[in-house]
């Protein structure tokens, strides 16, 4: 076959490609239709992990060429353009554009969905209590430094939940207007810089590092300054108009935990976890007394999470909290079991979320 030979068949493939989306379009449009009418919540992260799993099996088992990356790539697109047509859907996330979170809610929901920037995470969980925002998109744990405290504390005080949560790692990238030899100044968050610290000293032993207040700070500075670079996201680079001079940067691989926060926990898959916060009277074996309610039940604690009761609470210098995730759903018979135990024995509880477990990132 000749060059145009094989365009005229490309071009068969994509007319037979863009009837196939359409008609897929309509059946996610009735599906957005039985949804309303049965009140059900639009963004089902369980059914496109369980749909990515088939098709990803299926082009193993027919050994299609593309490889599992790329099907992600372009089904997260098929789906966000649903998500988007099944209602015109609006995601916060801690700003500001560009930001680690930003590609992060991009890898979970696409492009065809809105996105808000949002200045603090009080902010994220405004948006979405008062329904501007459909979910909100938060760092809830880093590989590096362990939990996030902010959206936790947040979580205890507001009615909002943990709907989804996936894990994306976090690659830093060296960006500049100019070539990289021409680079005499690195701008970066000090924590950044920290992350890339042996990289830069074995790549740019010469060059200054200036501390910038926020990654998209660092990456303006650098779009100002002549002869300077940026540490940042992709995202960020492709947003300030700079060219990614070095990528994956990073001294050690680190990634984070995000979770979609909601106005209500997501429906039962049957591999699911949940997300506990217990204010338990200080005494003598607290501690072992909960997690002997939930092991009696068969439940794994999968991770627990020491926090100060605020001192505004009357329960300030008397109690303990405790942020605990274990395995199971909150409609589950054996975890409510578990919790009716910790109640009697007279600590408080709150369920910040229950989500399937599995949707551990691309
Ligand atoms: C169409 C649906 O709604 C959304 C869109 C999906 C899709 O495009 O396949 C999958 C799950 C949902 O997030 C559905 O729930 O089936």
């Amino acid at each position: 076959m000749t060059l145009e030979d094989v365009r005229i068949e490309i071009d068969r493939v994509d007319q037979d490609l863009l009837r196939l989306l359409n008609e897929r379009a309509d059946l996610v449009h009735h599906v957005g239709e039985i949804k309303r009418k049965e009140g059900l919540e639009i963004y089902a992260p369980d059914r496109e992990e369980r749909l990515l799993k088939k098709l990803i099996e299926l082009n193993k088992q027919n050994k299609g060429r593309l490889p599992e990356k790329s099907i992600r790539a372009i089904y997260r697109e098929i789906i966000s353009a649903a998500l988007a047509l099944e209602q015109d859907m609006r995601i916060s996330y801690m700003g500001p554009a560009g930001s680690w979170t930003h590609q992060a809610a991009i890898s979970r929901f696409g492009n065809s969905v809105l996105y808000l920037p949002e200045a603090s995470t009080e902010d994220v969980f405004e948006r979405v209590t008062t329904q501007e925002a459909d979910y909100g998109v938060l760092p809830i744990e880093h590989s590096t430094e362990g939990a996030v405290h902010h959206t936790l504390d947040h979580l205890v005080d507001s009615p909002m939940q943990i709907y989804s949560q996936f894990l994306w790692r976090t690659e830093t990238v060296l960006m500049s207007n100019g070539p990289k030899d021409t680079v005499d100044y690195i701008y970066g968050h000090p924590q950044v810089i920290a992350q890339c610290r042996k990289w830069l000293t074995h790549n740019f032993p010469d060059v200054e590092l200036r501390e910038a207040p926020s990654t998209s700070q660092a990456a303006a500075f650098a779009c100002e300054h002549p002869n300077s670079a940026a540490l940042g996201t992709a995202l960020g680079a492709e947003l300030q108009g700079l060219k990614i001079i070095a990528a994956s940067i990073d001294d050690s691989a680190s990634q984070a935990r995000f979770i979609v926060l909601g106005r209500r926990p997501a429906p039962a898959t049957g591999n699911d976890h949940t997300m506990l916060m217990v204010t338990a009277r200080d005494r003598v074996g607290a501690l072992l007394e909960i997690l002997k309610a939930f092991a009696d039940h068969g439940i794994n604690v999968r991770q627990i999470e020491n926090r100060p009761v605020p001192v505004e609470e009357s329960a300030s210098q008397t109690h303990v909290r405790f942020f605990l995730e274990v395995t199971g759903h909150c409609h589950d018979e054996a975890l409510k079991k578990s919790l009716d135990v910790v109640i009697n024995d007279g600590d408080a509880i709150k369920i910040l979320g229950s989500y399937p477990s599995s949707p551990w990132g691309e």
